[in-house]
């Protein structure tokens, strides 16, 4: 099996061409051993590039864990990029379909290859039950949790995968390895979720920390970043325009008054292999 190992802001995943190749049938599987970063090749996760009926190619996101969700941010730049650079598109304007439906996506070029996209993520999804979360509100915003013998206030959105978002003082080891992992497997997100940790720096920036659900702590976290700018305005924080910075590099990002949401950041092929050797 071919692979080709890419980034976007350091959330890095196995893609493999599944126009060309084909897969074992234990996926999961798969997902964990390649992941495994002392055993494998080293990812948060294996996505699949697949041929679509109704757009230019289809994305399916595993976590490092095998567990398979709706949707990825980062990855689906990455897809873009994957599909235009090899050629299975020619348009600069990619549909591209994910468990969160057909999303369009505007690849910026330097040269012949992209460099940076702009996503249209669809509309949030705000309603707890499709979130989906037990705490109440439409969607749930400074909703009280107990955590860790803390009482937290959360604010919960989807963006296709669900979130949960905590706007902390000062972002720390403690909040994302300590509270993340017991937020993931709350028994309010009967689907588990991913945990965010916001810091802000002004109405318009933000600083961000993640603890993905199936994955832990990666540099950054596409879906996550929009699901917390959503969470800012919905909670009075921040305006609709942020730039948000993780651990791995920065995400722009726009809830419109259209209410979709659209992110631009970087994309970005690291190496191609064979797996298993
Ligand atoms: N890093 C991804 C999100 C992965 C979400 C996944 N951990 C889940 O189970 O929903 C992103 O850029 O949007």
């Amino acid at each position: 099996m071919k692979f080709t190992k890419m980034h976007g802001a350091g959330n890095d995943y196995v893609y493999v061409n599944c126009f060309d190749e084909s897969l074992p049938t234990d996926i999961p599987a798969l997902a964990q051993q390649v992941s495994d970063r002392h055993k494998g090749i080293g990812s948060d996760g294996l996505i699949l590039i697949c041929p679509s009926e109704v757009g230019h190619a289809r994305m399916r996101m595993f976590n490092a864990d095998g567990s398979e969700s709706e949707m990825c941010g980062n990855g689906v730049r990455c897809v873009a990029k994957y599909v235009y650079d090899h050629g299975i598109a020619k348009e600069e304007e990619l549909k591209i379909e994910t468990g969160n439906g057909v999303l369009t996506l505007q690849c910026n070029l330097s040269g012949t290859k992209v460099e940076s996209v702009r996503v249209n993520m669809g509309k949030p999804i705000l309603t707890s039950a499709d979130i989906p979360t037990l705490l109440p509100g439409d969607p749930p915003v400074k909703a009280p949790l107990n955590v860790g013998g803390k009482r937290l206030e959360v604010t919960c959105v989807s963006m296709g995968n669900p979130h949960c978002i905590t706007f902390v003082g000062e972002l720390s080891d403690a909040w994302v390895h300590g509270i993340g992992p017991l937020i993931e497997s709350h028994e309010m997100f009967p689907n588990r979720v991913n945990a965010e940790f916001i810091q802000i720096v002004s109405p318009s920036e933000i600083i961000m920390r993640v603890w993905e659900r199936g994955s832990g702590e990666t540099q950054a976290c596409g879906t996550g970043a929009c699901a917390s700018a959503v969470a800012g305005v919905l909670a009075g924080i921040t305006e609709r325009k942020v730039l948000c910075h993780l651990p791995g590099g920065d995400l722009e990002l726009e809830w419109s008054d259209s209410d979709e949401v659209f992110m631009t950041g970087p994309a970005v092929e690291v190496f191609e292999g064979v797996w298993p050797e």
